[in-house]
């Protein structure tokens, strides 16, 4: 099944939009892994086990596993989430974008060697260098159009023929570049105005929402804006907000917690 029926057949099943952010920061682990060599393999794979039944999608970061070179825990935790929890798709965070013969490179990285089910891309460079993703038709490729961070509007804001920069992302992705119909966007939560507008250019595409949680966003307004008619077509991601809501042995419950109060509240925007 490619990525895009795994995702709907995942919204369906779990009734949950909440993509839980896999960002490893060993310094804000329970105590309890102190001295653990496996630490951000272990950490992570508990966190997923007690979340993935709030959980449309998982989001490894991959800088948070390569600043420690940590790759094959990455590698063995992308393994573990599909044998443990396989109908929950897993994007890979990797913000890839380089010419082409690179790019193809970054796409064997993602689908073999991380055999991630998507992941994300810049479009910086143009579509030749996002080519090689998005001819891997089973798998999703998640392109940046309006980010979460203070200063997204420094460049995606700049006015290009008329309207914004992202808007043009948003309109070239809808309707060039989504042939295999395995596109998505990222727009910030932090951004409710701009979430709406992109919606209304891309039709159902899903929309990858960071910034609720720790960068503050409104899960509710992400919802009142961006939902799809069925009251889908978007994966709401929460990374520190999850997986550090408590540093004590009570960690995986209290990451449950999280992401099931995330779920309850997106729930009740849906109405
Ligand atoms: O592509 C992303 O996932 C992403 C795009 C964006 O615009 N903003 C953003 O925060 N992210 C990622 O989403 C995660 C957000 O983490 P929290 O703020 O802890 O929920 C981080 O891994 C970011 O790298």
């Amino acid at each position: 099944m490619g990525f895009m029926q795994a995702l709907k057949a995942r919204w369906a099943d779990s009734g949950s939009l909440v993509c839980v952010g896999l960002d490893p920061e060993p310094a804000k682990f329970p105590k309890d892994f102190a001295g653990d060599p496996e630490a951000v393999y272990n950490f992570c794979a508990a966190i997923a086990d007690a979340t993935a039944e709030y959980a449309c999608a998982f989001k490894p970061q991959i800088a948070h596993f390569a600043a420690l070179r940590a790759e094959g825990a990455l590698e063995r935790l992308i393994a573990h989430l599909h044998s443990k929890h396989p109908g929950i798709p897993v994007i890979l965070d990797a913000k890839r974008g380089d010419i082409g013969s690179t790019a193809q490179q970054y796409a064997r990285e993602a689908f073999e060697r991380y055999a991630a089910d998507a992941v994300t891309a810049n479009p910086y460079l143009g579509r030749d260098s996002v080519q090689p993703f998005l001819d891997h038709a089973d798998r999703g490729v998640v392109i940046l159009c309006r980010t979460s961070n203070p200063g997204a509007g420094d460049l995606q804001d700049l006015i290009v023929d008329g309207r914004p920069l992202y808007r043009h992302v948003a309109e070239k992705v809808a309707r060039e570049w989504n042939g295999n119909g395995n596109c998505a966007l990222v727009v910030g939560a932090t951004w409710p105005e701009q979430l709406r507008d992109v919606r209304a250019i891309i039709g159902d595409m899903p929309i990858l929402v960071p910034g609720v949680g720790a960068q503050g966003g409104d899960a509710e307004a992400v919802v009142r804006n961006a939902a799809t008619a069925d009251g889908t077509g978007l994966l709401v991601s929460s990374s520190r907000a999850i997986l550090y809501a408590s540093s004590g042995a009570d960690y995986a419950q209290a990451a449950a917690k999280a992401a099931k109060d995330l779920r309850d509240t997106i729930a009740r925007a849906r109405g």
